[in-house]
């Protein structure tokens, strides 16, 4: 199999990276997860990745707490994730940076986006940290962001859901998947796999996003080669 795409931005979901525990960090499954995008680099495909952190924290579900003091939270525990994929990735003999929205000097290279750029180029994977350094959004608004700034051909979503339904299927088990839909479907059903915010960066860039299941991590090098998984979500109507 051949990659379909030059550069890609892969979503990793946090919840991905704790395995059977369903918090914090499993690293061998974490391990599990790197080994195709170690098969993505030396394929010779460009890799930046920015990883949620639903494992540890989520600033909308933190009940009593100022919402922006929760984000500052959820936004640290994308960063711990960040720094979890990277040492897997170096295990694995990948060339990796770590770049953060907050400057966090000692840890990781602050974000700046023509650098990110050079270190793909030289064949670095570039995990972003700290998704977009604001509260009130999300790490899937922080990968369409990164994807537009780095021009990257397409935004790839590894999540615990194996595409976009016409409602969620945690919750309807007659739930029916798309192969394909638009931003614009999206938005107006509320279809809440993304959040509007993302949704409409991506319709706004024509940037296409592939939404697929992280429970195989070779689905990530198959996203990659354009194999038919998951769910594409377009500007097309
Ligand atoms: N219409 C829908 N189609 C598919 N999934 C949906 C839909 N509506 C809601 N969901 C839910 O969206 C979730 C995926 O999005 P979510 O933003 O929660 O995960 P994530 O960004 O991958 O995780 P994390 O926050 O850990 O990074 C699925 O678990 C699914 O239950
Ligand atoms: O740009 C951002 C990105 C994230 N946050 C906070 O981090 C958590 C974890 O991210 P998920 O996308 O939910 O995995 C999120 O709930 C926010 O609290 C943020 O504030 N800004």
């Amino acid at each position: 199999m051949k990659p379909k795409y030059k550069r890609v931005l892969l979503k990793l979901s946090g919840e991905s990276l704790a395995g059977e525990m369903k918090h914090g960090i499993d690293f061998e499954t974490v391990l599990k997860i790197c080994k195709p995008i170690k098969e993505c680099v030396d394929a010779g495909v460009e890799v930046g990745i920015v990883v949620g952190g639903g494992n540890f924290w989520r600033g909308r579900s933190s009940g009593e707490m100022d919402r922006t003091r929760a984000d500052h939270m959820g936004m640290l525990a994308t960063t711990i994730n960040a720094l979890g994929v990277c040492d897997a990735l170096e295990q694995l003999g990948v060339n990796v940076r770590v770049q953060t929205a907050i400057a966090m000097h000692q840890i990781a290279e602050p974000y700046i986006r023509n650098k990110a750029v050079l270190h793909l180029q030289k064949g670095r994977v570039v995990v972003f940290g700290c998704g977009t350094g604001n509260p009130f959004f999300s790490t899937d608004t922080a990968a369409a962001l990164r994807a537009a700034e780095i021009e990257a051909d397409i935004v790839m979503k590894a999540t615990m859901v194996d595409g976009v339904y016409d409602s969620d299927p945690k919750k309807n088990p007659n739930a029916k998947k798309y192969d394909t839909i638009s931003f614009h479907e999206v938005l107006n059903k509320d279809l809440a796999v993304m959040d509007s915010t993302a949704a409409s960066l991506c319709k706004d860039n024509n940037l296409p996003i592939l939404v697929f299941s992280i429970d195989d991590p070779e689905n990530i090098y198959k996203a990659v080669c354009g194999e038919n998984i998951g769910t594409i979500v377009t500007a097309n109507d």
